[in-house]
This record gives C-alpha cells, sequence and structure tokens, in this order.
C-alpha cells in the first residue's frame, strides 16, 4: 500500500461550476480506484483561474473601493468551492461502490515568511486570460496591477506568491488520516498568513503556488508517490516550438539541467518540476508524477505523463 498526495491544477479544473463538477467527476473514478487497490490518497488543488474570478467579482461588489484586496478570503472562498465539488464528487463514487469511506475538505492555512522576497515581484498568474492591448489598458487604469504573459496563453494578473513554510493545520490533517478520512487540503497552495504568536496569524496579499503547497503536505503526510495533474500529457522540452518533445522519465540532474536551459515557464511548469524534484530528492525511492487530469487512471498505470525520480 502506498500513500499518494495528488494536487489537481486550478486550470485543470475548467472556468465554470458546471466545467468543474465534470471535470472532477470524469477524474474521481481514477482517484476511487486507488483506494480499491489498498492504497490512500491525499488531494490538494490549484486556484490560480478561481481566486481570481472571485477576487475580480467581490472587488466589483465593493461600492467603488477599487483597491479593496482580499486574497486570503478569496483563497478561503476557494478552497470551499473547490472543496465542495471533489469532496461531493468522490462520496458520491464512493457511495456507488459501496465503500464507507469519509471525506473532509480542511481550511488551511500556510504559513509564508513576511520577508520572504517574492512580495516585491509577483510571479503567480491568476484569474482571466487577456490580450496584451486589454493587459495594457486595465494597468493604464490601476497603477498597482501587473499583467504579463502566461506560457504563451496570454496576458494576466500576477501576485506575489511567497514559498510555503509551514501548514497551520497540520496536526487536524493527519488526525484525520489517523481516523482514515480522504483528506483535501492546502487548496490553492493555503491560505497565506504570516505567523504575529505562537497561536495568532495574520493573512497576506498573496496566493502561495500550489506545486510548493503540496510538496509540504507530501513531506507532511510521508507520502511515497506526488502526483501533479495539470493540463497536459507531460512535461515538454522545447515547449510550444516545432521541436517540442515529451519527458517521459526525468532523474534530479537532467531536470536540474533542463530548468537551468529554460525549458519550464515561470509561474506554470516551472514549479511543478522544481516541486516534484524537491519530493523525489527528499527521500530514496519516492517518485513524483506530472500528468494530465484527463489521463490520471494512465498515468497511475505509468502508461502516460513524465516520472520525475531522484
Ligand atoms: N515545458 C513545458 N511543458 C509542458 N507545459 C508547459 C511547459 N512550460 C509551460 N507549460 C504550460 O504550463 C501549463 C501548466 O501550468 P498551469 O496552467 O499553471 O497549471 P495548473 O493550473 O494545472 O497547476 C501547461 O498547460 C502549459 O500550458
Ligand atoms: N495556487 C496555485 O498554484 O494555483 P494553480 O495551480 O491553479 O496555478
Amino acid at each position: 500500500m502506498a500513500r499518494i498526495v495528488i494536487a489537481l491544477g486550478g486550470n485543470a479544473l475548467g472556468n465554470t461550476p458546471q466545467e468543474q463538477e465534470k471535470k472532477i467527476a470524469e477524474a474521481v473514478p481514477s482517484l476511487v480506484d486507488l483506494i480499491s487497490q489498498g492504497h490512500e490518497i491525499i488531494l490538494s488543488h490549484g486556484n490560480g483561474p478561481q481566486v481570481g474570478y472571485i477576487e475580480k467579482k467581490l472587488n466589483a461588489s465593493a461600492d467603488g473601493e477599487s483597491t479593496a484586496y482580499f486574497l486570503p478570503e478569496c483563497t478561503a472562498m476557494s478552497q470551499g468551492y473547490i472543496g465542495y465539488h471533489l469532496q461531493k464528487g468522490i462520496l458520491e463514487e464512493l457511495h456507488r461502490r459501496g465503500m464507507p469511506w469519509h471525506v473532509a475538505t480542511v481550511i488551511t492555512q500556510v504559513e509564508v515568511d513576511a520577508a520572504d522576497e517574492a512580495f516585491s515581484t509577483p510571479s503567480k498568474p491568476i484569474g482571466n486570460f487577456y490580450s496584451k492591448e486589454q493587459a495594457h489598458r486595465l494597468m493604464a487604469k490601476d497603477k498597482h496591477l501587473v499583467m504579463k504573459e502566461d506560457a504563451g496563453r496570454g496576458f494576466r494578473k500576477y501576485v506575489a506568491s511567497p514559498l510555503p513554510l509551514d501548514i497551520v493545520e497540520k496536526d487536524s490533517i493527519l488526525n484525520l488520516l489517523d481516523n482514515e478520512f480522504i483528506v483535501i487540503a492546502c487548496g490553492g497552495g493555503g491560505i497565506p498568513v504570516i505567523k504575529k504568536s505562537s497561536q495568532t496569524y495574520c493573512g497576506v496579499e498573496a496566493v502561495i503556488d500550489k506545486d510548493f503547497a503540496s510538496a509540504k503536505l507530501a513531506e507532511l503526510v510521508e507520502a511515497d508517490y506526488f502526483f501533479i495533474l495539470t493540463a497536459v500529457d507531460r512535461v515538454l522540452l522545447n515547449y510550444g516550438t516545432k521541436d517540442q518533445t515529451e519527458i517521459v522519465e526525468m532523474n534530479a540532474q537532467q531536470g536540474e539541467k533542463y530548468m537551468r536551459e529554460g525549458h519550464f515557464a515561470p509561474g506554470s511548469m516551472l514549479p511543478k518540476v522544481k516541486a516534484a524534484l524537491a519530493f523525489a530528492k527528499s527521500k530514496k525511492g519516492r517518485k513524483a508524477v506530472i500528468a494530465s487530469l484527463e489521463k490520471a487512471p494512465l498515468a497511475m498505470s505509468g502508461a502516460s505523463g513524465t516520472v520525475i525520480c531522484d
């Protein structure tokens, strides 16, 4: 039996509640198959698009307060929204199979360092995609807004993305696992907080990368495998060019070489590869897999995805 942390990409979950529910319904049977095979699964998820949509809606309704930022609360809402669909989809599948399991979503805070340099260099794309012209128009209207290209897919809002240091609700997560719950935690990278005193935290304006937070979660629960499910079947070399090729397997040395050569876009594939490598290197025998949500069942059996080992 293996313990597997599975991180679902926010961009792979679609753009509307209906799309999200459908994509989750399609992915859930292969997740529950893992439980049937005797494995333990712990889930996390991204929130890049969703946290941006939520923030935009909130600010639009904030009575003319154009600088009303609510990113920690928006991440908390995205944990509820995505956790709800995951929890519902998994419970329905378990029920269909007559399997007596419990599922719980933990609203998770993740501690970051107030002095993290990431606060001065926005690196996390969130929300909708815009054309270059639209992005420049929006930035001209709001001098605090930073919009940049995201992996050749269009322009998006960029926010600070500090590194995760610690999972505040770690005892609750471990307790639920000890009691055989399927746990969904660290959604959207966790709500970013800084420590004020031993038990007091304060939310900060940022979105943590869920790949790094999920790697922390995988460390916490001592996972054997770490699956990162996104929108592409495999990690690519020469991404976006006519020479692009799929990577079936890479070790730490190869991964680091490819990173130096600039094959992985910052804010999208780069954090996944970095988090996968950190996990694979953390203990002998640990493996990470980057694969698509659609081909999750094939990735589970090794027929799709990129395997990252030490
Ligand atoms: N080298 C690469 N190989 C594959 N995909 C890449 C690469 N570089 C950038 N990407 C982009 O990264 C995306 C995955 O990152 P992102 O959309 O942020 O993931 P998610 O929201 O699923 O966590 C892919 O869909 C692709 O558009
Ligand atoms: N928070 C986060 O990393 O979300 P995505 O995986 O959707 O980018």
